[in-house]
């Protein structure tokens, strides 16, 4: 769809260049983005940008407003001010389903699975929606293969391992075939070979069908191998973006993160 629905010329202007010239390849930006619980601000005028097919990681210490972030480009929380765009059309004003329509998904912090349905009939559930007969089949063969669990199908979910739900979740966020995947702590409370396969989802998922991610992580080996480019977020403010060896040897980072002030 065109932002030109939008009706407010400004809108366009800035969601054209978000689309066009030196912004093509831009898949997500927010713009001067705030939100306010209350008079506390938890996202500060965030201004933040991801590339088709990039895999960023989102890092800063607890209460950053990482999660917010997250909600506010999901459509979960509104903007208090500013703006979101998506693949160059204005989202800010799209409801979550919306998102999700344009190509925005996620895979939320705590886990998601109905446990008392089997692995099949929850893989069943994101695709139901838009899919049917042969493609639905298609896609939930594929959810379950992708996750490692061919042959679990009948299996009741909340009798999977804490990793196996949490491939389960990943696949099913990704049989809605996004453009853009967020995944809020994914590898939490999981063992190092859980881990690393769920490291190796998101490469394959990344290189086979072209997804971009953004993931909230505290774990550094696991931000290090999946992601280039590094977000840190503090105070509800972008606090430094680079590589994750440029974020790790930057003194102010260490800082906030042992809980001085970086200023
Ligand atoms: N619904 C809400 N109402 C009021 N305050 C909120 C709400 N959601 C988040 N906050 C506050 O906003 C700040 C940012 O929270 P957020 O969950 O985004 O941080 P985070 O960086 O994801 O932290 P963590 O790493 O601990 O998950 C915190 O101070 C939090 O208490």
């Amino acid at each position: 769809m065109s932002e030109s629905a939008s009706g407010d010329p400004n809108v366009r202007e800035t969601a054209a260049q978000l689309a066009t010239g030196t912004n093509t390849e831009t898949l997500l930006q927010t713009d001067d983005v705030v939100k306010r619980f209350g008079g506390f601000t938890a996202t500060d005028h965030v201004d933040f940008g991801v590339k088709a097919g990039e895999i960023r990681c989102l890092i800063g210490p607890n209460g950053a407003g990482k999660s917010t972030l997250m909600k506010l480009i999901t459509g979960q929380h509104p903007v208090t001010e500013g703006s979101v765009y998506f693949n160059g059309s204005d989202i800010t004003d799209d409801d979550p389903h919306e998102r999700i329509d344009r190509g925005l998904s996620m895979k939320f912090q705590v886990p998601s699975v109905f446990e008392e349905l089997t692995v099949r009939e929850n893989a069943r559930l994101p695709v139901q929606r838009f899919a049917s007969g042969d493609d639905r089949r298609r896609r939930v063969d594929e959810s379950l293969s992708a996750a490692g669990l061919d042959g679990e199908g009948e299996t009741r979910a909340g009798d999977l391992s804490h990793g196996q739900q949490q491939q389960l979740e990943i696949a099913m966020a990704a049989s809605l075939e996004p453009d853009l995947l967020l995944l809020d702590e994914p590898v939490a409370g999981l063992s190092t070979a859980e881990r690393r396969a769920i490291a190796e989802r998101i490469e394959t998922l990344n290189e086979e069908r072209g997804i971009a991610f953004i993931v909230i992580e505290h774990d550094t080996d696991f931000v290090e191998r999946i992601s280039e480019q590094v977000t840190v977020l503090h105070q509800g403010s972008v606090f430094r973006e680079g590589t994750i060896d440029e974020i790790k040897a930057d003194p102010e980072v260490q800082r906030i993160y042992l809980g001085g002030d970086a200023e």
